[in-house]
C-alpha cells in the first residue's frame, strides 16, 4: 500500500484526531502518502434538535461509513464515543488508541467548580448522561440544552447564554483549550461516556492486509477497556437516548467496569460495578448490565419513550 486515504468530519476536533493519526501512520510507515478527506455529516448539520431525538450517534459515522464502501476513502477516524455500539454490517474496527482523559470538565467563566453554583445556575449540556448526573447530585441547577462543535459551544458560553458548561476534557485537550478547563470531574461525580477520550479506526471488514498496517496503533489496554464499557452499553441497548455511562480502568490484568443508568431527572439512579481479567472484558460489561437490569434498569429504559 502506497497510499492511504483517511476520512473524518470537518470539525475541528475530527480535523485534529485525523490528523493525529495521519502522523502517526506517517512516523510508523516514511514511504507512505496519507491524506485527509473532510466532510459534513448530518450530526453536524442539525444543530436545533437534541441528539438522542434525532438518532443518536450513527448520524456522525455514517456519510464516513458511505465514503468506506464507494472506495473514497480507506479508513475512519472516530471519537469512540460517537460509534454505534453495533457497527453496520461489512465494517470493523482495526484499532481503538490510546485513551486521553476520559473526564468530562467543568468550563465557566465565573466558577470554579460544580459545588459553587448557586441555585438556578444554568448549566448547558445536550448530553442525557451529563444531565442525570448533575440533577441527581445537584437539584437547584437549572439544565439547558447545548449542542455544536466545542467551539460553538465555547462561544456560547462566552456570550452569556450559560454559566457553566460540561464538555470531555479530551477534546478541549485535543484541540489546545485546556485552559478553558476550571475542574475536571472525578469518575464517581460524573462518569465517562462510553470509549470517551479513546479514537478508533474504522474499515471495511476483510481488508486484511489494511488492518495489520492500523495494528500498531491499537492499544491493548484501552482497548479491553473500551471494549468491556461497549458490551454493557450494548446489553442495555444503550444509545445517547439513555443515560448511562460506562467507564473501565485496568490495573494488571484487571479490569473494572463501572457503570450507571439513571432517569434523566436523576431522581432514579442505578449503580453497578465489577471487576475481571481483561481477556474477559465483553463478559465483564455483560455482567456489569446484568447488575443495571436487575436493579431496575429495563424499567428506567421503558420509561424514556425512544
Ligand atoms: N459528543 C461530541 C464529542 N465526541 C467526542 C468528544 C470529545 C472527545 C472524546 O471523547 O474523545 C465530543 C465533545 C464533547 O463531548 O465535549
Amino acid at each position: 500500500m502506497k497510499q492511504l486515504v483517511i476520512a473524518s468530519r470537518e470539525s475541528a476536533l475530527a480535523m485534529w484526531q485525523a490528523e493525529h493519526i495521519q502522523a502517526r501512520l506517517q512516523a510508523l510507515y516514511p514511504g507512505l502518502s496519507v491524506s485527509i478527506l473532510g466532510m459534513t455529516t448530518q450530526g453536524d448539520q442539525i444543530l436545533d434538535k437534541t441528539l438522542s431525538k434525532i438518532g443518536g450517534k450513527g448520524l456522525f459515522v455514517k456519510e464516513l461509513e458511505v465514503a468506506l464502501q464507494e472506495g473514497r476513502a480507506d479508513l475512519a477516524v472516530h471519537s469512540m464515543k460517537d460509534v454505534p455500539m453495533n457497527l453496520p454490517d461489512g465494517f470493523e474496527l482495526a484499532a481503538i488508541c490510546t485513551r486521553e482523559d476520559p473526564r468530562d470538565a467543568f468550563v465557566s467563566n465565573r466558577y470554579a467548580a460544580l459545588a459553587d453554583l448557586p441555585d438556578g445556575a444554568v448549566v448547558g449540556t445536550s448530553s442525557l448522561r451529563r444531565e442525570s448526573q448533575l440533577r441527581a447530585r445537584y437539584p437547584h441547577l437549572t439544565i439547558r440544552p447545548l449542542r455544536g462543535n466545542v467551539q460553538t459551544r465555547l462561544r456560547k458560553l462566552d456570550d452569556g447564554e450559560f454559566d457553566a458548561i460540561i464538555l470531555a476534557a479530551a477534546g478541549l485537550k485535543r484541540l489546545g483549550l485546556s485552559e478553558r478547563i476550571r475542574i475536571e470531574l472525578a469518575p464517581q461525580e460524573s462518569l465517562p461516556a462510553v470509549g470517551q477520550g479513546a479514537l478508533g479506526i474504522e474499515i471495511l471488514e476483510g481488508r486484511a492486509e489494511l488492518a495489520a498496517l492500523l495494528a500498531p496503533l491499537n492499544d491493548a489496554v484501552t482497548a479491553a477497556c473500551v471494549r468491556a464499557e461497549r458490551a454493557m452499553s450494548r446489553a442495555l441497548n444503550g444509545s445517547c437516548q439513555v443515560p448511562l455511562g460506562g467507564y473501565a480502568v485496568q490495573r494488571g490484568d484487571m479490569l473494572t467496569l463501572n457503570g450507571f443508568v439513571a432517569s434523566v431527572d436523576g431522581q432514579t439512579f442505578l449503580t453497578a460495578r465489577a471487576d475481571a481479567p481483561a481477556r474477559y472484558a465483553d463478559a465483564l460489561g455483560r455482567a456489569v448490565a446484568k447488575q443495571l437490569l436487575d436493579k431496575g434498569a429495563d424499567d428506567i429504559i421503558a420509561a424514556l419513550d425512544l
